[in-house]
């Protein structure tokens, strides 16, 4: 397994999956590649993670057998643009940008090329990620399988259909930013209460953790988890009450609404 992995675009995505590649040591640190446009993250990366940086997207897509698009989904036609024909004949892109359909990039490669579209998340740092994966008819088994090597070097994979990423972005691409949010409230209710606010964050990060781990883990209902904490005439069910009261899982599926809604219409 010699291959060269390049990210193209060096922000909060591509850290986190370099950051999981590196630890979960699937390739040498020498072997990693990313270019950005400004030379400040480049520096702090390369000094992280001992890897190779440059400021010259060409030098990726001519040297990386993988090479990973992770610029903002406005900047895929530019960078397509002026890679396009660098890119290693065998070489595997990864497109990890919302929104970005695997036959209009193909349109944009005007050659032939082998496209992966895949969808990560940012607890990619701490090696729980989601990852969902789709691939274009080029891609072969034996290339599948070194991609889903180095999306479980951070944690969780599945392939699916294309036409659930815009879905896969709305329930765990961008869903941690939600759940920051309902962590963040949970210890402001627990602050208004009088508890410090450090730890707040960690009782209420320990208990969407453990909440989380129980699904996973033992394969229950969420339905049957939350009643078998609602003891009748307890503490959890007026919790539940509120919630249902003020449109809590109503404002979840409409907010996972709105993010899907944008992924299809992105461009
Ligand atoms: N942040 C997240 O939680 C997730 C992000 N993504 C996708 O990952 C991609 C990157 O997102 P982030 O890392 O959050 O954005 P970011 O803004 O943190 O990183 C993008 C980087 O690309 C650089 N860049 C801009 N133009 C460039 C060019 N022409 N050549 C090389 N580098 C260039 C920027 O300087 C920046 O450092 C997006 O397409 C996003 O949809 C996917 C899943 C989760
Ligand atoms: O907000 C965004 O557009 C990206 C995609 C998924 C998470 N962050």
């Amino acid at each position: 397994m010699n291959k060269k992995i390049g990210f193209i675009g060096c922000g909060n995505m591509a850290r986190a999956m370099i950051s999981g590649i590196v630890h979960s040591k699937f390739i040498e640190p020498s072997t990693i590649y990313a270019s950005n446009s400004s030379s400040g993250k480049l520096n702090q990366i390369r000094d992280d993670f001992c890897i190779c940086t440059t400021d010259d997207n060409l030098k990726i897509a001519k040297e990386c057998d993988v090479v990973v698009l992770s610029v903002k989904p406005h900047l895929y036609g530019k960078v397509i643009d002026q890679i396009k024909d660098f890119i290693k004949e065998e070489a595997i892109v990864v497109m990890i940008a919302a929104g970005q359909k695997i036959e209009d990039n193909e349109k944009r490669f005007n050659r032939k090329i082998k496209l992966v579209r895949a969808m990560p998340n940012t607890p990619a740092l701490v090696n729980e990620g989601m990852t969902a994966i789709s691939v274009n008819t080029l891609v072969t088994d034996e290339d599948k399988r070194f991609i889903q090597s180095m999306f479980e070097c951070f944690g969780k994979i599945e392939f699916v259909e294309e036409r659930l990423m815009d879905a896969v972005t709305g329930v765990s691409g961008s869903s941690p930013a939600y759940t920051y949010m309902f962590i963040e409230a949970l210890a402001d209710g627990a602050v208004l209460h009088g508890m410090p606010r450090k730890q707040a964050y960690t009782f209420a990060a320990q208990a969407v953790l453990g909440a989380a781990k129980m699904i996973l883990e033992t394969g229950t209902h969420p339905g049957a988890l939350k009643d078998a904490v609602s003891s009748p005439g307890g503490t959890t069910i007026e919790a539940v009450a509120s919630l249902e009261k003020s449109g809590f899982r109503s404002a979840v599926i409409e907010a996972v609404i709105a993010c899907v809604e944008k992924s299809k219409n992105m461009n």
